[in-house]
């Protein structure tokens, strides 16, 4: 049995319906279809989960919200127009897109997640048309019929543990089910979502509670790649991973995959395939607890920009009992969260995500650490990016690390921080924003060519 998350990409438009069509009707083993709201038709296109959030805006700002509706509106009319799909679910898509108009704002915690959920469970409602138009027996199913309950934390939900169990009730569903992704709903019955690109989360969820074979990832293109193609001109396939890999290379940067989303999965040991619903027989990336291929020690370069640091230092620190605790806590009370903690003898760095910090509480932090840590030296480095080499086979081989921070050097990039976890998967290099593409291309080149 299989679990099948097709991509925003893979919906776009009625072509790309009809090749989703064809994959679904391709496997009968492929009982549980999760689906993303619409995705862009062309490069300056707009996804609709895009279009809400604008719906989202003028509707706090009380201006018209007609022309949206209808922007939307016409992008579902588009993918069903080769089939003969029912009238009502149009009319149900289009109601639905007008009741958004009345949505309370006041005393209305879940506004924004009741709109956003909107672009998912309309098209799940629609591809359930389209593929019964087309003969096969599939039923949409909302989220809380399935038993999607999640935690009560508005466009950040989390799923709860109890909820496997009430959707693995349904793992012998006579119908193809087709899920809407993005949103669970609360104990107290509201719709809440994950956070963007949230889909992949529930194609995960999905996966674990039915226990299925595989869990497979319709995108747009042939699996993943060893660094970003934009960055690099046709970068390497990587055609088998470690889910360890892959969390590594999501969480910096590789946006193919919510890094979330492959922990439901990852704990219930179910491999996950990625794949191109323009090119469904190309073998695509296999994500799996351990790799076949243990030649290749090094599998992907990631890269993500934003990240602000601050270096400490106090001779002795090291004898100083509670130090790190004592400047976490301050961390704390500003209510920051911290990405890594490279540290020396004397000095530490706390890297953070720069969108926390606004020049006031950067201003209040650094006092409030000067006060109550007194050291030596204490400064904030702005426009960081994170650039890591991922690989397991890195804890076999000797020089990784001599050979990235050669490469570097010889392209005269500073490394303002290099931190390396305690499971080797993977090596970070902090460097200057402004030097990241050259940082990834000189590293691509030096492991992979
Ligand atoms: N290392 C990588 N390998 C392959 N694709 C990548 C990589 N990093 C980023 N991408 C981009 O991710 C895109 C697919 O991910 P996503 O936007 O989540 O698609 P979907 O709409 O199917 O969910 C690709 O079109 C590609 O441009
Ligand atoms: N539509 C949502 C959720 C999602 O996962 O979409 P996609 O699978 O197209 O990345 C978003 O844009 O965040």
């Amino acid at each position: 049995m299989k679990a099948a998350k097709f991509g925003g990409s893979s919906l776009a438009n009625a072509t790309q319906l009809k090749k989703v069509v064809e994959i679904v009707k391709a496997d009968d083993t492929r009982r549980f279809i999760v689906v993303s709201a619409p995705g862009k038709r062309f490069a300056t296109d707009k996804k609709v989960t895009d279009l809400l959030v604008e719906l989202y805006q003028k509707r706090n700002k009380n201006e018209s919200t007609d022309s949206l509706i209808n922007e939307i509106f016409e992008h579902y009319k588009e993918i069903g127009q080769d089939f003969q799909i029912e009238e009502s679910i149009l009319q149900q898509i289009y109601q639905s897109l007008l009741d958004l108009k009345e949505l309370a704002i006041e005393d209305n915690p879940h506004f924004f997640d009741k709109i956003l959920s909107s672009g998912e469970n309309n098209n799940a409602k629609l591809i359930a048309g389209v593929l019964q138009a087309e003969g096969v027996n599939a039923r949409y199913i909302d989220p809380q019929e399935l038993g999607i309950i999640v935690s009560d934390e508005p466009l950040n939900a989390r799923i709860l543990s109890s909820s496997y169990k009430s959707i693995h009730h349904w793992h012998n569903s006579p119908e193809i089910l087709i899920i809407p992704g993005f949103f669970g709903y609360t104990e107290k019955g509201e719709v809440c979502t994950f956070s963007r690109g949230g889909s992949d989360i529930t194609g995960a969820i999905i996966a674990a509670a039915m226990n299925v074979d595989l869990y497979e990832n319709f995108t747009d293109v042939n699996g993943i790649s060893a660094a970003h193609p934009g960055v690099i001109h046709h970068p390497e396939p990587i055609r088998e991973i470690t889910y360890r890999e892959m969390r590594e290379l999501s969480y910096g940067g590789f946006s193919i995959f919510h890094d979330e989303a492959l922990m439901p999965s990852y704990r219930a040991k179910i491999p996950v395939v990625i794949k191109n619903t323009n090119d469904p027989s190309h073998p695509g990336t296999l994500i799996t607890t351990e790799r076949k291929n243990k030649d290749q020690p090094i599998v992907g370069i990631a890269s993500d920009s934003g990240f602000s640091m601050i270096y400490l230092n106090k001779y002795l620190m090291n004898r100083e009992v509670g130090f790190t605790l004592r400047v976490l806590e301050i961390f704390k009370d500003f209510g920051l969260n911290y990405e890594h903690m490279p540290s020396g003898i004397d000095d530490i760095s706390i890297i953070l995500r720069a969108n926390q910090l606004t020049p006031e509480i950067e201003e209040e932090l650094l006092r409030k650490i000067a006060y109550v840590i007194d050291p030596d030296e204490l400064r904030i480095t702005h426009n960081l990016s994170m650039v890591m080499i991922v690989g397991e086979g890195m804890k076999q081989r000797v020089g990784s690390m001599a050979e990235s921070t050669a490469a570097l050097a010889r392209k005269k990039i500073n490394i303002e921080m290099i931190n390396q976890g305690a499971s080797e998967v993977s090596i970070m290099f902090g460097i200057h924003e402004d030097r990241e593409q050259d940082a990834i291309r000189t590293l691509y080149y030096t492991f992979f060519e």
